[in-house]
Parts: structure tokens; sequence; C-alpha cells
């Protein structure tokens, strides 16, 4: 099944009746799971509208979107091709557990990697401009230089993805590149961004990546438009703004992209064992804790975390993983955490530690969830809203700290576990048992509740056929196929 995201397809015509297509679409990710994840999704709405992918990259990457993708299956979407090419071995260290920033440097040598990829995506370029109208390239706003080849295909064409939110979007290149922008007053900055303490980019960013995403926005000039896996039913202000400082190129707002309607699957093997728990669990009660696939959290962090769950008396699922290496199929050095002595047999039946892959969407769409403690990376903030979980925020680097803002202050569907001004503090276990309770049981929690709800519901209409984000990506398909 693919993740039409609820419009239905003929399938000797795409959507509303265009012929089927003679474009081909090429997507490009950056790989790393954040990225990868949110680009296959992607794959399966371009591919529902008979449109065919040839998704890129290595054989590893390739094999982890497929084997990790929730919601359906892209194998069996005979229109999505995987080009898996070969790269040279590179360094695939384990995270480090104690350093003084939280972003994943361990995973640089892999994005570096990724220049061997240039060649090959320009040959497969070259050939589907042979047999194709057209050759559309979606490519991560990180993989730029990879793709450079497009502008000497004539019948090529390039879209960048951005895999964050519009907010964070915007702000970066404010910071980074804001004289492109002084023609925007200072008062309708204020006016958008009224009252907000945007956390500011220290700590959030290792220079060697901040070296790498220069490299690549270079290229950006090539492109025609821009992709976002974001709403405007979330973040209508953000996009404008988007428009509004680069108004030569296209802009698209078609999130969310990960499915709305999770099937619960029936056959008891093909379910994550902590369903058999969750389903016995009363609406709305558990907590779910993760921090995505790039943060790695330190011996006396884990052990507050884990005090502060058991304290907080409330249920919870706890993702307790280190962050992904560069070959997420290498397993050496891999640290087996510890957790404080007793504390499994303490929260026996009241709390789940998974150390392997969990079904992250599944649970989210699952009734008995209802909160998520994150560390607000864009795909988990997505899922959760569409979910209409909220959110205890926890951000660790990147884009996550302003998330954390656009999820607590903005859309106001969560609350704060963590602050960026205290980045450097290690969250004490009172903290976090005053953060569940709060989220969980108290009236605040309930109200924060019933407006991700709410939320929850106008995104996933906003997904539907009709919706907002609908017809952006009809928009999209309609204007890559003219
Ligand atoms: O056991 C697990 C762990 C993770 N996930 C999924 O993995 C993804 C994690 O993505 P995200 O929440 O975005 O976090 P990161 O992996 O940390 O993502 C990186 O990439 C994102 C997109 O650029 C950024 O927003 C983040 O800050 C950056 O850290 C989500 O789809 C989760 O559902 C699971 O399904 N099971």
């Amino acid at each position: 099944m693919a993740p039409t995201n609820q419009r239905t397809v003929d399938q000797n015509h795409g959507l509303n009746g265009f012929p089927q297509s003679q474009i081909a679409v090429v997507i490009v990710p950056l790989p790393a799971q954040g990225h990868l994840n949110q680009l296959l999704h992607l794959s399966g709405l371009i591919t529902a509208c008979n449109i065919p992918v040839h998704y890129v990259g290595t054989t590893t990457n390739n094999r982890q979107a497929i084997l990790r993708i929730h919601g359906w299956d892209p194998k069996s979407i005979s229109n999505i091709r995987f080009h898996n090419f070969k790269i040279p071995p590179f360094h695939s260290p384990p995270p480090s557990f104690n350093s003084y920033t939280k972003f994943p440097s361990h995973l640089q040598p892999s994005f570096d990697a990724c220049s061997h990829l240039r060649r090959p995506v320009a040959g497969l370029l070259h050939s589907l401009s042979l047999t194709s109208k057209r050759v559309i390239v979606i490519h991560d706003s990180l993989m730029s230089s990879v793709v450079q080849d497009v502008v000497n295909i004539s019948n090529g064409e390039s879209y960048i993805f951005h895999s964050v939110s519009a907010f964070t979007v915007f702000l970066y290149v404010w910071d980074t590149m804001g004289e492109h922008l002084k023609h925007f007053e200072a008062s309708i900055m204020s006016m958008i961004f009224k009252g907000l303490q945007i956390p500011s980019l220290e700590g959030c960013f290792t220079n060697d990546f901040m070296d790498f995403m220069s490299a690549q926005y270079k290229f950006h000039k090539f492109s025609s438009g821009y992709l976002y896996n974001t709403s405007r039913t979330i973040e209508s202000p953000y996009i404008e703004l988007r428009e509004k400082s680069e108004p030569n190129k296209k802009h698209w707002a078609i999130g969310p992209f990960n499915p709305i309607n999770i099937e619960k699957k029936s056959a008891k093997k093909s379910r994550h064992p902590c369903f058999e728990w969750l389903d016995e669990q009363e609406p709305k009660s558990v907590i779910y804790v993760s921090f995505g696939t790039t943060s790695t959290l330190e011996d006396a962090q884990i052990k507050e975390l884990a005090n502060g769950l058991e304290q907080s008396k409330q249920k919870f699922i706890w993702v307790l993983r280190d962050a992904d290496k560069g070959d997420v199929f290498n397993a050496d050095q891999v640290r087996k955490v510890e957790l404080p002595n007793g504390f499994e047999e303490k929260v026996e039946g009241r709390g789940l530690i998974v150390r392997d892959w969990a079904p992250q969407l599944e649970i989210l769409s699952h009734n008995s969830t209802g909160g998520f403690m994150s560390h607000c990376g864009w795909n988990s903030s997505m899922e959760s809203i569409t979910m209409g979980v909220p959110i205890a925020t926890w951000p660790m680097h990147s884009d996550q700290p302003r998330n954390a803002v656009l999820i607590t202050k903005v859309l106001k569907v969560g609350l704060v576990v963590k602050d960026w001004e205290h980045r450097d503090q290690l969250v004490k276990s009172s903290v976090v048992e005053n953060a569940v309770k709060r989220l969980m049981v108290s009236k605040e929690g309930c109200e924060i509740r019933k407006k991700a709800t709410d939320l929850g519901n106008a995104m996933r209409k906003t997904a539907e056929e009709g919706g907002v984000s609908c017809l952006e990506l009809d928009s999209f398909i309609e204007y890559i196929s003219r």
C-alpha cells in the first residue's frame, strides 16, 4: 500500500486525470535516517500520482530506508526504483556520549563520503534525460553539490527539499545570510516572531558541519524551487516569509509526508512486542520517550531520566538507544546502555524499555499514547503533531531548539523539559518527573492535549483530498508534469 494520504488514483491516469507521466523524478536524500525517511515518504506520495521515482543512495542507505519505514511498504511499489550506488568505504565510528556538543559529529565522514555519488548520479540523470520528457531532481538541501550536474541536462530541473520546519529554515537563512534579507522590515519580523525568544545557533552544530552546509548552499541558486514537509495549517506565516525572501523560486508546503492513517497490524508476529502491552493500557495514559536517531545520552543523564520516569509513577515506553552510526548495519563498538540497578524491576508493568528500532509512527498513532517526550527532530515533531500527541520538549542540537519553540510557544501543543539556555546542564530526575506529571496528569496537560488533538485533526484534513497540503502537492505535480 502506498501512502497516498487519502487520494484516489486511477492506475492508467495520474492525479486529476493527467496522462501517465513521461517525466522521471530522481530523489536524492542525505544519508541519515531523518532525511532518508522523509524523502522515501515523499517518493510514495509522488508514485501515488503515477509518476515513476528513482530513489538514489548507497546500497546500505537504501536498505536502511526501506527496512525502517513505517506505515507502508516501499517494496510493494514497482514505480519506485532504488538505485544502489557503490562508494568507497568510509569511517563509521560510534557516537561520542560525553562530548560538549550533542551534535552527531561522528556522522560527518558519511556526509563527506556522499561526494562520491556525484558521478553516478550525473550518469543516471543523463540516461533518464534520453528517455524522458523531463527529469525532475528533488534533493536534500544538503546534497546540492551531488546533483550539481543537473545544470548540464537540457530537460532537467531541480528542487530543494528542506527536511526541517519552515520556521527554522527562515531563521537559519536570516542568521547566516541575513544580508540578502535586508528588505525585510524589522517591524514585519517582530510582528511575526512577536515576543518569541529564538534560541541561538550556539551549540547546535559543529564547525565542520557548518562548513559542509555552506558548501551545499552555494549550489542552491541552480534550483527551481523548494519543497517542505510542513503545512500552511501550522506554518503559514513562515512559509510566506520564505516565499517573500526568495520570490523568484516556487515554494510548495506539502506535508505531512508521513502516512496519516496507520492500519493496526492484525498478525501478532508482524507487530512489535510493545503493542501487546500498549493495547492493554487506558486511553492516552502512556508517555512515549525517544530522542530520534542522532542523539546519545551520557550515563549520568540516563540515570536521571530513568529515576524521573520512575518517580513520576506514569506509564511509559522509553526507546533507549544511542545515535545511529554512519553505517547502521555495523554493530562494532555499540554501547550497551546501563540502567540504574533495579530500575527495570521497579517499573515492571508500568514502563517498557525498547532497545531496538521502535515503530514510532504506530506508537504515536495508538490510542493509549497520550504524550511524547522528544528531542524535537522534525520527523518526530510532524509525526506527533499529525497524530495529535502533545510533546514534552528536550532539544539536543541542530534545528531542535527552534522546533521546540514552535511547538511550545507558537502551536502551544507542548511544554518544556529542557530549554536551550540550560543546554550544558543535566536534566535532573525531579525536572523529568515534574514535566511528565504536568503533561500526563495535570489540568495544564489536559488543555495542551486538547489543543494537540484539535491540531492533529486539522493536520489530517490538510493531507486529505481537497486539503491545503494535498492541493499543494497537486500543484507541484501539475507543475512538473506541464
Ligand atoms: O526507534 C526509533 C527511533 C526513531 N524512529 C524514527 O526515526 C525518525 C527520527 O527522525 P527525527 O525525529 O527527525 O530525528 P533525528 O533522527 O534526530 O533527525 C535529524 O534530521 C531531522 C531532519 O532534518 C532534524 O530535524 C533533526 O534535528 C536531526 O537530528 C522518525 O521518523 C522516527 O519515527 C523510529 O521509528 N524508531
